[in-house]
């Protein structure tokens, strides 16, 4: 029998006023997989990672991640469940009034007060390096970091708690090709390292044939397909056909077949 999925979400329903966002959407995340989650612009995305998360409340389904169930849960449960997971925001949320070090140090102060100053320098140290940063970005504010540096500053406080899921909200938006696909690399290098699930927004083609297990495509308010690229490519749904076999895709996908 195969493993219980991380992330289990049925017939989800959001909506804001009379905008429906989705309706009736059904997900499974497996355990160990790179998710690359695509569609349109506005087709829910970034709202659907927030359901997950418990930052949107759904009008209806049900969401389970980690085997618990995460609509309408109280607050210190859900902080229990929030442990287990990190998150990489679209802007990289970092605190700008706080160095590299210290937003590292935020969700482990707050999960793990007892930890003294010397250990904290160290653990958050330890995350830097791992998120391909030098060491001495510690010290340094978000505002003294590139585009590309900031997102690995995030990671860094993404993996601040040891985490079993990550959620990345894309990643590689705003980052030169070349150093795109060195983030690609850190996440699949990480996920292996780390045993990691990554539920990954975004609209990079090359991400989705580089490091991507599955792809979940978003349309029509749910999710309309779920499975390898390959599987996609052969469904004939015009949204799917026009981006993974559009020009684009198509570039993709001679870009890794030189490589
Ligand atoms: N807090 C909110 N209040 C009202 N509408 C919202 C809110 N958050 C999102 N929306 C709307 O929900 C829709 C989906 O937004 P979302 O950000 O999830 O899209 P997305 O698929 O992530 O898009 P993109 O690829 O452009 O980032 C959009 O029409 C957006 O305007």
């Amino acid at each position: 029998m195969s493993e219980a999925p991380i992330i289990a979400i049925r017939d989800l329903r959001n909506s804001f006023g009379d905008q429906v966002i989705h309706e009736g959407l059904n997900l499974d995340v497996q355990r160990g997989e790179i998710l690359g989650v695509v569609g349109g612009s506005g087709t829910g995305k970034s709202v659907l990672m927030r359901s997950i998360i418990g930052l949107q409340t759904p009008d209806a389904g049900e969401i389970r991640v980690l085997g618990e169930n995460m609509i309408a849960r109280d607050e210190d449960e859900a902080k229990n469940i929030r442990r287990r997971w990190g998150v990489l925001f679209q802007n990289g949320a970092l605190f700008s009034t706080l160095t590299v070090a210290e937003n590292v140090e935020v969700p482990i102060r707050e999960y793990f007060p007892f930890i003294k100053e010397p250990l904290l320098d160290e653990i958050a140290s330890y995350k830097i390096s791992m998120s391909g940063l030098p060491a001495n970005a510690g010290p340094k504010f978000p505002s003294e970091l590139s585009g590309g540096m900031r997102k690995r500053a995030g990671l860094a406080r993404a993996l601040a708690l040891d985490p079993e899921l990550l959620f990345l909200d894309e990643p590689t938006a705003g980052l030169d090709p070349i150093g795109a696909a060195a983030f690609d690399e850190l996440i699949e290098g990480l996920k292996q390292k780390l045993d990691l699930t990554v539920f990954l927004i975004t609209h990079d083609l090359d991400t989705l044939w580089a490091i991507c297990d599955r792809v979940a495509v978003i349309a029509d308010r749910k999710v309309i397909a779920v499975g390898t690229i390959e599987e996609l490519l052969a469904l004939d749904h015009p949204w799917i056909q026009e981006y993974f076999n559009g020009p684009r895709g198509r570039a993709a996908v001679a870009g890794l077949k030189g490589h």
